[in-house]
């Protein structure tokens, strides 16, 4: 005599619970098949070894399910680690690092020449996918030089850089050879208005100071990318669950947000939360459907967001939030 089907059904208990976790995956899959998602992996977010291992295999799972994944990079907490090395005084204003030709030298060397190899290393442990470059290479980022206002008044903040123009054309055909674009938050300065050599001086070791690069902030950066790329998702990890409504007295976590509430909001916003959500507006602004700020300490963030039907974090969507309640 045959079993019945429960009963069939209760001894594969977990095996289950697996199957269903699959197929409600499968709307998610079916809608980001072939779309490009820009993330911003924040240098808070990087820190332990077994998330950023997990933070690896998430990137890889994106490629292998379809997607076409770009990571653009932070890294604030390893550059201030080196400059405190040098001795190098380093302060920020308005959640932006006050870049002076000194400091850039090493915020272009810990973000090119050891952040970026550190991400694309963990990637490719998976396979031949991440191809590391900076915003400088192929003319990615272009800049001209930021001041930050502070009180109605314009300060200036050195070596910072305004995005001007993307020329997403490398990343492009990187995602078309199947590999996995990571860019580090470096500009190159618009040559074409002759700025070149006007902000560095070379090193006493004679190397150029990079006279002709600016740091920008790697939210603003993705951002750039996300709406240059048509992203179908600007994704933000960083350390905390998401915009508190009402930091530090609160962690109530804002789970979703219109552009239109977000603009008005902003003026209330603190340090590091400043850029990141102007991130986050102006990608939506610029034509992503939506950008989120996701907890990078929680195990597999990232497959939360995009493949589960609540979603996690803070979600950023255009108009007023009532407007877009289908955007999930
Ligand atoms: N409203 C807010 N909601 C959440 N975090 C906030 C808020 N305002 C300020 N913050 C601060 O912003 C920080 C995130 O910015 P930042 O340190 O620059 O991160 P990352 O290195 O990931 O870019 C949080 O750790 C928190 O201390
Ligand atoms: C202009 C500016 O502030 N640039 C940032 C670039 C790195 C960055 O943005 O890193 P996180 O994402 O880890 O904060 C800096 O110098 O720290």
């Amino acid at each position: 005599m045959t079993a019945p089907l429960t009963d069939a059904s209760a001894r594969l208990g977990g095996a289950l619970d697996k199957a269903h976790t699959l197929i409600e995956a499968l709307p998610w899959l079916a809608r980001f098949h072939g779309e490009t998602i820009v993330i911003k992996y924040g240098g808070n977010a990087m820190t332990e070894e077994h998330l950023r291992a997990k933070f690896a295999a998430d990137v890889v799972f994106l490629r292998y399910a379809g997607l076409r994944p770009v990571i653009v990079h932070g890294g604030g907490p390893q550059i201030q680690a080196h400059l405190d090395l040098l001795g190098i005084d380093s302060h920020f204003v308005s959640g932006l690092r006050v870049t002076t030709p000194e400091a850039m030298r090493v915020v272009r060397m810990v973000l090119a020449g050891q952040v970026n190899r550190d991400v694309v290393g963990l990637i490719n442990r998976h396979g031949p996918f991440a191809v590391g470059m900076s915003g400088e290479d192929a003319h990615l980022f272009t800049a001209e030089r930021k001041h930050a206002v502070v009180d109605g008044v314009k300060v200036d903040i050195g070596q910072v850089g305004e995005i001007v123009r993307v020329d997403a054309g490398a990343v492009r055909a990187l995602l078309d050879d199947g590999r996995i674009p990571v860019v580090s938050s470096i500009a190159r300065a618009d040559l074409d208005a002759g700025q070149y050599g006007q902000d560095g001086q070379d090193g006493a070791d004679g190397v150029d100071a990079g006279a002709d690069v600016y740091n920008v902030n790697a939210d603003t950066a993705a951002a750039a990318l996300a709406v240059a790329l048509g992203a179908a998702k600007l994704i933000v990890l960083t350390d905390v669950e998401g915009l508190y409504a009402d930091w530090p007295s609160s962690d109530e976590v804002i789970s979703r947000i219109g552009a239109t509430d977000l603009a008005e909001l902003l003026p209330s916003l603190s340090s590091g939360m400043v850029p990141k959500m102007e991130a986050c507006l102006s990608a939506v602004r610029g034509g992503v459907p939506q950008a989120h700020v996701l907890d990078g300490r929680v195990a597999h963030a990232l497959l939360l967001e995009i493949f589960t039907d609540q979603g996690i974090g803070t979600m950023v969507v255009p108009g007023t939030d009532e407007s877009e309640e289908e955007a999930r």
